[in-house]
């Protein structure tokens, strides 16, 4: 049974880079990778209809961070079988995002923190009704929210198919979102938390060993 790992960071924080590199690192060890991103656009119709709030500016469905939350929970629960399958014939299965991801912005978008209301709710929802599987780790790639903007700005620029959606643009909400990430791997929410730092880079030789171990 192979161990699910989660990398957890803002926007542009770098989350695809670290996936690659630490995939390779982990290839290099001799462990076998498999990786899921989510949301999964184009795969799921939950995935597609966020697609279409965030970026057509639904404004009503998007303003409902309950509804919002339940269509990334339903990708996920969409996904279950896939995970499980993965775990089954893979050292190790490496998701770009998870259920931390709705705790965080969820929490951020309604002012609350890591021990409120919603953050308890949500973890009821995923975990325990749709019996999403629980991590063994999250990776947090942590870098100020300047920095995210900043990259995230650089990658849009870079990549007509890539626009900016409405969270991204949302300084504010990130500064929030950054602050909740902190209190969910201080508090190791759900799984045990390895906080990245994001500008420094990362030793992807020295990680891939951490999870082997
Ligand atoms: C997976 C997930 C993402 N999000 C947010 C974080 C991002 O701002 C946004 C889109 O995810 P993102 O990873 O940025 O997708 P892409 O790189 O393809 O645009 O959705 C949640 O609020 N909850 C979730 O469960």
């Amino acid at each position: 049974m192979g161990r699910l790992v989660v990398i957890e960071g803002l926007d542009g924080a770098g989350k695809r880079t670290l996936a690659d590199a630490l995939t390779g690192a982990l290839n290099a060890a001799g462990a076998s990778v498999a990786s899921i991103a989510f949301p999964r656009y184009g795969e799921s119709v939950h995935a597609d209809l966020v697609k279409e709030a965030l970026h057509r500016g639904h404004g009503d469905l998007i303003d409902s961070v309950y509804g919002m939350a339940l269509l990334y929970a339903l990708d996920r629960r969409g996904a279950a079988g896939e995970i499980r399958a993965r775990l089954g014939d893979h050292d190790v299965v490496l998701l770009d995002r998870y259920v931390a991801s709705n705790a965080a912005y969820g929490a951020a978008r309604l002012h609350q923190g890591a021990d409120g209301e919603f953050v308890r709710w949500l973890r009821e929802q995923e975990i325990d009704r749709f019996g999403l599987p629980v991590p063994a780790a999250h990776l947090l790639l942590r870098v100020t929210a300047d920095v995210a903007a900043d990259r995230a700005q650089r990658r849009a620029a870079s990549d007509a198919d890539r626009a900016r959606d409405s969270f991204e643009t949302d300084d504010a909400l990130q500064k929030r979102c950054s602050v909740v990430y902190d209190e969910l791997a201080a508090t190791g929410w759900l799984a045990p938390w390895h906080v990245l730092d994001g500008v420094a880079g990362v030793d992807t030789t020295a990680l891939a060993t951490s999870l082997l171990l």
